[in-house]
């Protein structure tokens, strides 16, 4: 589905209620799949975690998760420890192309039985589930994050429970905090100091229930979208001030853009607050929040200030090179961006090419990061249902704030 936004010169306040944090469910739904008596509440429509239940349900010996990153990396840590289970996890293409060589390495190193079915390093992997023969693990910790929260959540299920010592520079750290939160919200003791994690072994069972909050990384589109209009606010729930999401830094950072956040009782309102020449601190350091790298930077070419983001190491191996789609897709606008290994360099601009089709790669978050530019100009989403990865709902809750979209 293509989809054609019309320009909407401005947007309707409204209140949206927002879909659980996806990575907040992913966690869950893999720890009550180890305590069955967990339960649930504001679980995530997303894809990925419907992927992800439909896994832990699964006895086939083929897994597919299609694009799920947090499925793939969670699972393989996950069946590798179920004892008798042979399970062969595989994904999309592109899942194909991101690499999982240190999770399974590090699974190795506890004595775990995993190989690969085509390239070395990258899914598919076959796994022979079996219970680890050390507690004590260390590995690279500056690719991904989810490795290392693939090996906390099966920690507590391991007869000693598990020292993970983590290598190098720590990168997309408020995943690795998310992870012990959740552990702690349901009873599960760790530690996070001086790059080692201890994780204690829990055999008994666990009876909590726990609320998942609404997805930080999906309200950035609201945050752009506010900062595009004018004068303009939107309300969104379910958000707490003490959140577990990294992507919360976004109410300090949408600050330079002009845009207030209120937190409320469970929402946040979020206000065009300044008309001034707005720009963020330059070098901006996204390492801790990479999802909403596109969002900032296609909100700052929307506004035609410049902007020079840092720490996007992990960008290139997301759901596509999210480095590169960001500099074609902005450039087809009009834009100027430069862009190395991590880092992207968005030049001052003051125009946006009108009715430019966005490709979106297969990923939602360019979809997404795209669409608030309808505020300032009227442009085609290519494969627009490419948002059901995490935010199903997303063509729809911009309806409700007045976007007015065809099918094209
Ligand atoms: O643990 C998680 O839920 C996630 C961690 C991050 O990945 P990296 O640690 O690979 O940066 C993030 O980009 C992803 O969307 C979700
Ligand atoms: C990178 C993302 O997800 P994952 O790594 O779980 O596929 C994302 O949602 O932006």
């Amino acid at each position: 589905m293509n989809l054609k936004l019309e320009h909407i010169s401005n947007i309707r306040n409204n209140t949206l209620q927002i879909t659980g944090s996806k990575s907040e469910t992913n966690r869950l739904l893999i720890l009550q799949a180890l305590y069955p008596n967990i339960s649930i509440e504001n679980v995530s429509n997303s894809d990925d975690s419907g992927l992800m239940q439909k896994a832990l349900q699964s006895e086939e010996l083929v897994v597919d998760i299609h694009h799920a990153g947090t499925a793939m990396r969670f699972l393989t840590a996950y069946f590798a420890v179920k004892e008798g289970r042979e399970t062969v996890l595989t994904g999309s293409k592109r899942m194909k192309e991101r690499p999982v060589k240190i999770l399974v390495e590090a699974l190795q190193q506890l004595g775990c039985e995993i190989s690969y079915e085509n390239e070395h390093g990258y899914p598919p992997i076959r796994i022979q589930g079996k219970q680890p023969s050390t507690n004590h693990v260390a590995l690279q910790a500056n690719v991904s994050s989810q490795y290392i929260s693939a090996l906390m959540l099966i920690a507590p299920s391991l007869p000693d429970g598990l020292e993970i010592v983590l290598e190098g520079k720590v990168t997309s750290v408020p995943y690795i905090n998310m992870t012990l939160s959740l552990l702690k919200d349901v009873g599960i003791e760790g530690t996070f100091q001086n790059n080692k994690i201890t994780i204690g072994s829990y055999q008994g069972v666990i009876s909590k229930s726990v609320v998942v909050e609404s997805d930080w990384s999906s309200a950035s589109y609201f945050y752009s979208i506010v900062a595009l209009s004018n004068d303009r606010s939107v309300t969104i729930g379910s958000y707490k001030k003490e959140s577990y999401q990294g992507d919360s830094s976004l109410s300090e950072i949408y600050k330079y853009l002009g845009v207030e956040t209120t937190f409320g009782k469970n929402t946040i309102t979020l206000k065009k607050v300044s008309d001034s020449v707005l720009a963020l601190p330059e070098g901006l350091d996204l390492s801790n929040s990479p999802d909403i790298a596109q969002t900032i930077a296609v909100t700052c070419f929307g506004l035609g200030v410049g902007c020079y983001l840092t720490g996007l190491h992990t960008l290139k191996i997301k759901e596509t090179d999210r480095l590169e789609a960001l500099k074609t897709e902005i450039e087809k606008l009009g834009g100027q961006v430069h862009i190395t290994e991590d880092t992207l360099r968005l030049e001052p601009s003051d125009t946006i090419s009108k009715d430019v089709s966005i490709a979106t790669y297969n990923d939602h978050r360019m979809a997404m990061a795209f669409a608030p530019l309808a505020v300032k100009t009227s442009l085609f989403i290519e494969d627009a249902n490419v948002v059901s990865k995490s935010y199903p709902d997303f063509w729809l809750d911009l309806k409700k704030l007045g976007f007015e979209d065809s099918n094209v």
